[in-house]
């Protein structure tokens, strides 16, 4: 990297989470069970098809051999690096500046990059039934689907697993101690959420869990203030979060201060820990825990070690883009929690391609500047909200006006209709210096 001389470290299978346990074994299932779903819903549209049957294992067996097409990809790409500048072995500080690598070796370094990862944290509660339990790391491993399941955690990660075996025919139910979903951050959308996702799911939000092991699977108890019940499964699937994987190594003796959670103090501008020659990148700093974020720090915490210390730079980041790719799919778009900001709503209920593709569901919350009339966020949950995302992500990025965003032009009959009718909402909750003036152009009905 710019000239400097590089040494790899890898402790684990090398490959990446992405590719063995993450975004891309994940999207195979979601892809699955969207199949199984369509078939099994298409009387909608006036069109029969025979009793539905999911042969657990043809699945699996290409949502593996499919994942180990990716990690294949990746491995080639890491065998490309020169031998002599790869290391294996679990690494660790001894003395700032210096790693033990395994057993033996003893690096010393002008700059090191922190890039281990995260692991799911397995809360201890679950001890009594540490035999039934399934994270991301080994769900896929599985030769057959499941019986049946309970997963535990609503974010991003249980809420795609979750219903993506659900669909599958997996017997599933989705807990949660606390009351949002998918990540989303406002009241109302997730409201609605939770609402469209418990009509097909069995979902269980704002519950304490207890797991007592049975001769075959466990039973889970859960409480909260509006109920109360328990089941068995054979499993259960661990979404609660995942920890920064930095134990191993040793960071005490790094010469970095570390926060309360043990997790280096470090500036997101630059990556670099203080005014050390460390950098952290990636899902083990605990900012932006997602794949395009993991590989823009790599990229920002490489160059910086190399020109560490005079070159140090900060470098600019990207607008916030998290898409949950369950079904109705979850976005969430730069800034959604600034007080002041003004919002601006569409229905998917109502609204025209919506209801021609039988997906109207959810709904759209654009958040704007009243100060300067920039979109400055969105939040969403509905029909290809992952494309929708990808948009007003984008416009938030080139601080377009809402104003300006109503210029575009807008095919019909299009989701993105629906997009111009919360622009045209938040435009309405702009002050009178931004909003006035403003010709509605319609062309056509929907939206
Ligand atoms: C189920 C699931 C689905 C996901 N889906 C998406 C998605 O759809 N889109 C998205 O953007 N993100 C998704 N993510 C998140 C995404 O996978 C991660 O953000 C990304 O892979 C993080 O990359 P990383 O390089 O930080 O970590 P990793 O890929 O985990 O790399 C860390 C490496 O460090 C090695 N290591 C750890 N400790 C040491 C040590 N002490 N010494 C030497 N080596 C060590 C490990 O072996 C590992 O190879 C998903 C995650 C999960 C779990
Ligand atoms: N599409 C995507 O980009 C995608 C998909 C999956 C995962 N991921 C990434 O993987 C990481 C992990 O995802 P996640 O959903 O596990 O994390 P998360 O922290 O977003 O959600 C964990 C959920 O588990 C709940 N929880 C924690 N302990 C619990 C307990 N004992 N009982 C009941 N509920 C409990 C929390 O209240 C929380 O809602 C995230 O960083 C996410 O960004 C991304």
């Amino acid at each position: 990297a710019d000239g400097a001389q590089v040494l790899l470290i890898e402790g684990g299978e090398p490959g990446t989470t992405c590719a063995r346990s993450g975004c891309m074994p994940s999207k195979l299932l979601i892809a699955a069970a969207t199949a199984a779903h369509c078939a099994g819903t298409s009387s909608v549209f006036g069109i029969q098809t025979a009793p539905l049957r999911i042969d657990g294992r043809a699945v699996m067996t290409r949502v593996r051999a499919e994942r180990d097409r990716f990690v294949r990809s990746v491995l080639q790409s890491y065998q490309r690096i020169p031998e002599s500048q790869r290391l294996v072995g679990t690494a660790q500080f001894i003395a700032p500046g210096r790693l033990q690598v395994g057993d033996g070796v003893q690096v010393t370094a002008k700059a090191i990059v922190i890039a281990t990862g995260a692991y799911s944290a397995v809360p201890a509660m679950f001890d009594a039934v540490a035999d039934c339990v399934l994270t991301h790391e080994t769900l896929f491993e599985r030769v057959m689907l499941p019986g049946s399941v309970a997963v535990v955690g609503a974010g991003p990660l249980g809420l795609e697993l979750g219903q993506a075996l659900h669909r599958l025919g997996v017997r599933t139910a989705i807990f949660d101690r606390g009351d949002r979903i998918g990540g989303l951050i406002s009241d109302d959308l997730n409201a609605s959420a939770a609402r469209i996702y418990a009509a097909s799911l069995n979902l269980r939000l704002g519950v304490e869990l207890q797991a007592e092991p049975l001769a075959a699977g466990l039973r889970l108890h859960w409480q909260g203030p509006q109920q109360r019940g328990s089941a068995d499964f054979e499993h259960l699937l661990i979404a609660a979060g995942r920890r920064p994987k930095l134990q191993p190594l040793a960071l005490h003796n790094a010469g970095i201060a570390l926060d309360a959670h043990g997790v280096p103090v470090y500036d997101r501008a630059t990556l670099r820990c203080g005014d050390s020659a460390v950098f952290i990148a990636g899902d083990c700093n605990h900012d932006r825990p997602l794949l395009h974020e993991a590989a823009d720090e790599g990229t920002i915490a490489g160059r910086n070690a190399a020109a560490c210390p005079s070159g140090v730079q900060a470098h600019p980041r990207r607008v916030p883009l998290a898409i949950t790719f369950s079904d109705p799919q979850i976005a969430i778009v730069g800034d959604v929690v600034t007080p002041g900001h003004v919002a601006g709503r569409v229905d998917f209920a109502d609204q025209g391609r919506a209801r021609v593709m039988n997906a109207n569901r959810g709904g759209l919350k654009l958040y704007g500047d009243p100060a300067d009339g920039r979109l400055a966020g969105a939040e969403m949950v509905g029909p290809a909200a992952e494309h929708l995302g990808h948009l007003l992500a984008w416009a938030v990025q080139q601080r377009q006006s809402v104003r300006s965003l109503l210029d575009m032009p807008f095919y019909h009959p299009t989701l993105e209709e629906g997009v111009r009718t919360a622009l045209r909402d938040l435009c309405a909750q702009m002050p009178p210096s931004i909003s006035s003036g403003y010709v509605q152009r319609v062309f056509g009905a929907g939206g």
